[in-house]
Formats: C-alpha cells, structure tokens, sequence
C-alpha cells in the first residue's frame, strides 16, 4: 500500500489534565491509496505550531512511498532532513509517522504490533502513577493523595517534590523536599516504588545534596537529576552518588542515546517513542540498552496515541523495567479520544491484541476537537510541571 495522504491535527480543550501541556494532542493521520487509516502522535511541547508545521514539511518525503518499508521510509527523511534530523520538530513529525506506518502495516496484516515485533514478552505491563499530585504542595496534601492512588492498585508512583526550585537549592528547599518525600514514604509503605522526578532542572551540587537527603527513602530512581545538557554535571552526579539515574524523555536517534549509554551516565533509560524516531528507533535504542545492562520506562506523558504504542512496545521488550502512565490524570476526552480503553488495573495494563498499535479512533470526537495550532499559554509556573505544584509551603 502507497501511502496517499498525511495530516497532523491539533487536538485542545479547555480541560487541561495534570499539566498545561496536557491540554493539547498533535495527531498525525496517515491514509493509502487502499483506503487504511492509521495513527500517530508528536509531541506537544511549547512549539506547537512549528510542530505543526514541520510535520506539513516532513510529510511531503513520504508521499507515495509504500506503507510496508518503515527502515526505507526512515533512511528516505534521514536522508532529506540533512542538519534537522536533530531538531526536535523534525524528530518527532518522523516518530509520529512512523507510529501511524506500524499502525497501517498492523492493520494490514490483522496482526497486533507486539506480533511485527517478536510476540509479547508479557501479557500485563507494570506501569507506574504520574500526574497524581496536581495542587499538592505540603507534606500532608502528597501523603493524602498518594494513598488514594495506591488504593487504585497501583505498586509505582513518581513525583517532582522540589517545588519552584531551579538550578540551586537551599536547606530550606531541600527540608520541604525530604518531608515531602518522607510523607509519600511513610503514607504508601515499603513495598511500593516511588520515583523522584527532578525534571533537569538542578546544577550538580545541588543535585548530589539532594541525592544524599533522600536516598534513605529508596526510590527506584532518580530522574534527570541535572540539566539535560550537562554532561560534566551528570558526570559529577554519578562520582558522587551512589542512587540510580533514569532519562532520556529528551533523547533523540539512536546515536545521541548511545552516547549516554557508553558514558555510563544512565541505569534506566527512557526513550519517548514520540520522539526519539517512533517504533522504528524505539526498539533499536531498547535493544542498544539490552547490550549496556540498562532498563526502560519509556516516557508516556502526553495522549493516548502514545500511550496505545508505548504498550505495545514495552510489552515485547526483555528489559522493561516499568512503564510511566497518566492514564488515570487524563484529562477526560484524551481518555474518550480512542475507542479501546486500557485500564490500569493493580498496578498494570493488558496488553491488546487487536490489530496495529489496538486503538480505533473516534473520528467525531477527534473534529470535535480539532483547533488552530496554536502557542501554549505561559505563566509563571513552567508547562512541564504538575499543575499547581511550583510552590512551597
Ligand atoms: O517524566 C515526565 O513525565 C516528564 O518529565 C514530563 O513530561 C512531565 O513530568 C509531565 O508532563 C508532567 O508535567
Ligand atoms: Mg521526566
């Protein structure tokens, strides 16, 4: 099948969800000249127009190409996107197609795509809790809402304690930052992880004293505990902590991700399929960190494209460890968007076998909510955090 037809389409709606940036959804849907229909999703960061955009431009690389030959059509835009493969625009309209090819060429087969993968290395996908925390700011409002959500089943729950803190951190941010900590600790016992989310924000000798004030509460990993672009500080981090580091939600292509790896700067990796390079790259770069010893928990925080494709994958790869979900702090329509929900259900979620990526669109809802691409709203607080949350007490 020739693939006929390409068009990203913004979703929003005033019902934001746990973050701003949650409020907006960039689909992509791919038609062939037979008439198929797949889905892919990009990222919805503070540039959503020009992801819009370049998904018009990378687009026109793909057309009339045959659905069934992803590794040619990602050499083809490989090949034409010269110095903006790196660019995150162009790295995610390229993932976002890609997703909606392996959903055609499922589609075609009647196969799901845990099938084209190699088969289910297991039937359930242990996923743990993100988005819970919105407004919460004191020791008190993390522990109440965290029992609420293990009382949901579920057995992981991440979350940035660090409030409006950014590159340096004091003792008095770092007191408000332990008993935060030590109230999710102490609130859902020893048998559930909990996962420190510092969203690349710190310099590294913040990063390491805040290392050394919570490692006690044994988190299963500490996640971008510096600036993603600090090499020397990750470096730094790792001389001088003895905790595990998770990232990778920024990392694009397999040869930027190999370059953290033979660092040794990570022990779990987490590749956004949306856009690190779609499938096709998604499961090259968790094959990569097979061969390093390293685990994934694929990032899944924007719709529910990705995370009907994050699913998937996660569910034949050997060396998951866990993946992210915000299935339950959906906002409500992202939830309605696809047709087959995928609860989570004691702390995991089924793995689907129906055909591609297992999810059928509603196409009404999805004009329903179809908007100009538009600038996100700024405000004081970032659009990555957990809304409500940039504050301290
Ligand atoms: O690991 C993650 O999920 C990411 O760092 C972000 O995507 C934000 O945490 C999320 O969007 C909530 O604001
Ligand atoms: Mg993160």
């Amino acid at each position: 099948m020739k693939i006929q037809e390409i068009t990203p389409i913004v979703l929003s709606s005033k019902e934001k969800g746990a973050a701003t940036w949650a409020s907006t959804m960039i689909v992509v849907k791919v038609e062939t000249t037979d008439g198929m229909v797949g889905y892919g999703e990009a990222v919805p960061t503070l540039r959503v127009s020009q992801v819009f955009s370049a998904l018009k431009q990378v687009s026109k690389g793909f057309m009339g190409q045959e659905v069934e030959r992803v590794e040619r059509n990602y050499h083809r835009w490989y090949t034409q996107d010269f110095y903006l493969s790196r660019s995150f625009e162009s790295a995610t309209s390229l993932s976002a197609i890609d997703i909606a090819l392996w959903d055609l060429l499922g589609k075609e087969l009647g196969a799901p795509l845990n099938k084209l993968l190699g088969g289910k290395f297991r039937d359930e996908v242990p996923v743990y809790a993100n988005g819970w925390y919105k407004d919460c700011v004191t020791p008190q409002d993390f522990s109440v809402r965290a029992k609420e959500v293990v009382g949901k089943g579920y057995k992981g729950l991440k979350f940035d304690p660090f409030g409006a803190y950014f590159d340096w951190i004091d003792e008095r941010g770092l007191k408000q930052a332990e008993e935060r900590v030590k109230a999710v600790r102490e609130s859902v016992g020893d048998e559930v992880e909990i996962m420190i989310e510092h969203h690349g924000r710190f310099n590294a000798n913040s990063a390491i004293s805040i290392a050394k004030r919570l490692e006690k509460y044994n988190p299963l990993f500490m996640e971008e505990p510096v600036h993603h672009e600090d090499i020397e500080g990750y470096r730094k981090y790792r001389s001088h902590t003895q905790v595990r580091v998770a990232m990778g939600e920024r990392l694009i292509g397999l040869k930027e991700t190999l370059f953290y790896l033979r660092e040794g700067l990570v022990d779990i990796l987490q590749p956004d399929i949306t856009n690190v390079g779609g499938v096709t790259v998604g499961r090259k770069v968790a094959s990569m960190a097979e061969a390093f010893d390293v685990e994934i928990a694929f990032h899944n925080a924007f719709g529910s494209i990705q995370n009907a494709v994050s699913i998937q994958l996660a569910s034949v790869i050997p060396n998951l460890v866990i993946l992210e979900n915000f299935y339950d702090w959906f906002p409500k329509w992202k939830r309605d968007l696809v047709r087959n929900g995928t609860p989570v259900e004691n702390g995991r979620v089924k793995v689907p076998d129906r055909p591609g990526i297992g999810v059928e669109v509603d196409e009404e809802l999805l004009e329903e909510l179809r908007a100009d691409p538009v600038p996100l709203e700024v405000s004081d607080e970032p659009v990555w955090v957990v809304g409500g949350t940039w504050r301290g007490y």
